[in-house]
């Protein structure tokens, strides 16, 4: 049952949650992020991510640019960002600290 916030309040949880998530920009309603990964790393890291990606919904933009891996994800439809966003940037993080360490 999705918990009715107000914006303000909603707005704010979205803050926090980025707070967490350290390395994500804003950038107007999407979050971004640059990872240094190698090609191989960079093909595992994208194929668990779709896996995440699908399972809740929403298509993270990846690109390769000069050795690093961008990474964008913008909400569908209207550009406000929900849990499903800022969820598949945490499931990206956990998947980075996994092939990274
Ligand atoms: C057209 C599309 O917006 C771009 O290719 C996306 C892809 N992913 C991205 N990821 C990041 N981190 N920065 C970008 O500018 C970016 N651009």
């Amino acid at each position: 049952m999705l918990i009715k916030r107000p914006w303000g309040q909603r707005r704010d949880y979205l803050t926090d949650a980025l707070s967490q998530l350290a390395g994500w920009i804003r950038d107007g309603d999407c979050i971004k992020r640059t990872l240094q990964l190698d090609d191989v790393q960079h093909a595992l890291l994208t194929e668990r991510i779709t896996v995440a990606a699908d399972a809740l919904g929403v298509r993270p933009q990846i690109r390769r640019l000069d050795g690093r891996t961008q990474i964008k994800v913008c909400h569908e439809a209207d550009g406000a960002l929900t849990q499903a966003e800022v969820g598949l940037a945490a499931r990206i993080e956990a998947a980075y600290t996994q092939l990274t360490r």
